[in-house]
């Protein structure tokens, strides 16, 4: 298995390609930057794990030599945001770098899976959707939206709340929707544990605000310096290795990730019901070895959540409304 990180040399990109190096399923890892890429490369090479590591920079036909033979290519090259952003405001310079990787992935790797961590999720996944679609090589099946550090966050804070920091690792919540603010929908009543499900009143709504503004806790601790990195790239490398597990057969593998719903007609169409007509959303989606197997229904929602998935409705739309069209006039 080969898997690339592109912006790898970044606050995400460096700790996630560390990660996967330490996956025992990868066998060979290509690292790419605009800058020092090959020096990470060299870093990482010298743990005694399996996995071959490469560098490169743009000169020299760097990003075809990077993606050429790949499996799994992740993209966390873009901006952060800094304090009084949201991810939307990213849109203006990530698209580009979105765009013109994306470009790179369908002529070098077509086959390959695609993670997006470039913000704004919401847009930025439609952008390598189109990309693709102009170069006549999209599978909706392989290309997801990394959203797995609401999961991961969810999964902390109902542990704090419990009380009991080793069940962080257990204790799962879905959460749906999308990555931003209020797209961003916990899913409490779906909980492995009872206690969110139980919550009322303030309590239950400072669950669900502190898991959809998780990300401004960071950006406004790291004040100026970026946002989350180390916990992305943990949230990254573990979406990766879901993945890469099923792509090697494994069975039973689902996490919530943002799709397009043409991967699964009739789990879209079960969806409809209550998302209407969006082209993107992340639900629970079962892996297999193409990628997406199965997009998995929302299950029974109660009404507040009901409300909260509505409320999200908007916001997303305009999102990939914003993706599509940024590729649809990059044509001109
Ligand atoms: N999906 C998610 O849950 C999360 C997404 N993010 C997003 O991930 C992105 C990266 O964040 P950080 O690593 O903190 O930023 P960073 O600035 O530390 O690193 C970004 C890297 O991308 C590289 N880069 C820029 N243009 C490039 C290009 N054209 N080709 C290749 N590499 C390029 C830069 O040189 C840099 O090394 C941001 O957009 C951020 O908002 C961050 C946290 C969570
Ligand atoms: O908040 C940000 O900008 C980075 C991010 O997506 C997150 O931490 O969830």
């Amino acid at each position: 298995m080969k898997a690339v990180v592109l912006g790898a040399a970044g606050g995400i990109g460096q700790p996630l390609s560390l990660l996967l190096k330490s996956n025992p399923l990868i066998t060979e890892l290509s690292l790419y930057d605009i800058v020092n890429a090959p020096g990470v490369a060299v870093d990482l090479s010298h743990i005694a794990t399996p996995a071959k590591v490469e560098g490169y920079l743009p000169a020299d036909d760097g990003l075809k030599k990077t993606l050429t033979g790949a499996n799994i290519v992740v993209i966390p090259a873009g901006i952060p945001r800094k304090p009084g952003m949201t991810r939307d405001d990213l849109f203006k310079i990530n698209a580009g770098i979105v765009r013109d990787l994306a470009t790179g992935i369908a002529e070098h790797a077509p086959k390959a899976f695609v993670l997006v961590i470039s913000n704004p999720v919401n847009s930025t996944v439609p952008i390598v959707a189109e990309v693709f679609k102009n170069k006549g090589v999209f599978d909706p099946k392989r290309l997801f939206g990394v959203t797995t550090l609401d999961v991961v966050r969810a999964s902390t804070f109902v542990s704090e709340i419990i009380g009991d920091r080793g069940l962080a690792t257990s204790v799962t919540v879905p959460v749906v929707g999308g990555h931003s603010g209020i797209t961003i929908v916990p899913i409490l009543s779906q909980s492995s544990h009872p206690l969110p499900a139980s919550l009322t009143g303030d309590a239950r709504a400072a669950l669900i605000n502190r898991i959809q503004f998780g990300g401004d806790e960071v950006v406004k601790a790291k004040d100026g310096a970026g946002s989350a990195t180390l916990s992305m790239a943990f949230a990254g490398a573990e979406f990766a290795g879901k993945v890469l597990r099923a792509a090697k057969g494994e069975t039973g593998i689902v996490a919530p990730t943002y799709v397009n719903l043409a991967a699964d007609s009739t789990g879209a169409k079960a969806l409809s019901g209550i998302i209407g007509d969006l082209e993107y959303f992340s639900a629970p989606v079962e892996l297999g070895p193409e990628g997406v197997k199965k997009i998995n229904g929302l299950g029974s929602l109660d009404d507040s959540e009901k409300k909260l998935v509505e409320a999200a409705l908007g916001d997303l739309k305009t999102n990939i409304e914003k993706g599509v069209s940024f590729v649809g006039s990059s044509k001109l």
